[in-house]
């Protein structure tokens, strides 16, 4: 969607560029945890606190290099230069990078190369570690809670059958045990547990302490969706207590998964869809078995990942095969 190209999985066209975009996406999240500790403790600076800026400022490096490549293809392409090769998404619907590249036509003091790679790096970034933590934490406690993991299977086979087709975006609204497992993953093992850190813009007041104007504040978001003031057994995957929750919840302060109000999460809707998607294509698909007893220790990082990765069985459901082959 965001540059035309697979950097992961099957198919990808360049692997020498998936490499790289990989290592960007896993050296800026294992770098972030100690840039915030500077941040709030900026003493630590003057010690070269685990050479967080010298660190900071190679990857940007990084990443700039990185997306002035794709940017130069891109025009490239649109030149007509034959020796770029054409992505799987040549000639169908334009992607961001285009569509940026396109405004950058009509207002280039606004849309400078700058600022075009630092949104299509964000969108990356944002986009990528915690929609794919999501799946590994949600499919890590299914395999823990094999009734919810028949639950679901249920709930997608009376929607679709299984001899007929794969599930695809038109079902996903009609799959609400599917939702209800995500944003109880979401609750236990929130992608930001802490949000981003939010600066008040004007002098305020926040929960009876009064915040001052460029007032630096974390919210513990793993906190509040794991404590027994808020929530009953909190750290048991119960799916079912989402069945009829709203949006955040009691004063929308419950389930703040993908944070709150003007800074919220902007790909929230985009994330539950491809969640949704892989997830309940994977359990369509698949007869899954756990292989050892599954670590659900969360490491540090800012997307607070596991600390052991799952490995799982599976084998395609037969009366699918036919399908996916
Ligand atoms: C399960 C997946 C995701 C989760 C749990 C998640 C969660 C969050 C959270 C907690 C924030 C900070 C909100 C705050 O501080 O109040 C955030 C910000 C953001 N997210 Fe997501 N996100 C996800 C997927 C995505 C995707 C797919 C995209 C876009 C492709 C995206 C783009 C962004 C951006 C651009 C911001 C910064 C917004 C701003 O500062 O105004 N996120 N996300």
């Amino acid at each position: 969607m965001i540059c035309g190209k697979r950097y992961f999985g099957e198919n990808v066209e360049n692997l020498k560029e998936s490499e790289v975009f990989r290592d960007i996406i896993n050296e800026t999240v294992r770098v972030v945890p100690d840039a915030q500790v500077v941040d709030f403790l900026p003493w630590m600076r003057w010690f070269g606190f685990r050479e967080v800026e010298k660190k900071m400022m190679l990857i940007q490096e990084k990443r700039d290099r990185f997306m002035q490549n794709v940017l130069q293809e891109l025009r490239r392409l649109e030149n007509g230069d034959s020796s770029v090769p054409k992505s799987d998404n040549a000639g169908k619907k334009k992607i961001i990078a285009e569509v940026l590249l396109d405004m950058q036509k009509s207002e280039p003091a606004y849309y400078t190369d700058e600022m075009i790679r630092n949104l299509l790096l964000v969108l990356l970034q944002a986009g990528s570690d915690t929609t794919a933590n999501t799946l590994e934490w949600a499919f890590s406690l299914l395999l823990d809670n094999p009734r919810a993991l028949s639950k679901a299977r249920l709930e997608i086979d009376h929607l679709v059958g299984r001899k007929k087709r794969l599930i695809n975006e038109s079902d996903l609204a009609k799959l609400p045990y599917l939702h209800c497992i995500i944003k109880e993953t979401l609750r236990l093992h929130p992608p930001g547990p802490l949000l981003l850190p939010h600066e008040s813009s004007a002098n305020c007041m926040v929960g009876g302490f009064q915040v001052p104007r460029r007032m630096i504040l974390l919210v513990n978001v793993w906190h509040i969706q794991n404590s027994p003031e808020v929530w009953e057994d909190p750290r048991q995957f119960k799916p079912e207590r989402f069945r009829d929750f709203e949006g955040g919840g009691k004063n929308g302060c419950e389930f703040l998964a993908f944070g709150s109000g003007r800074r919220a999460c902007p790909g929230e809707n985009l994330a539950m869809r491809v969640v949704a998607l892989a997830l309940g294509t994977l359990i369509q698909c698949f007869e899954w078995e756990k292989v050892c007893e599954i670590d659900m220790n969360e490491g540090t990082g800012f997307t607070a990942p596991k600390i052991q990765p799952l490995i799982a069985r599976c084998c395609p459901c037969q009366d699918i095969v036919n399908l996916l082959d």
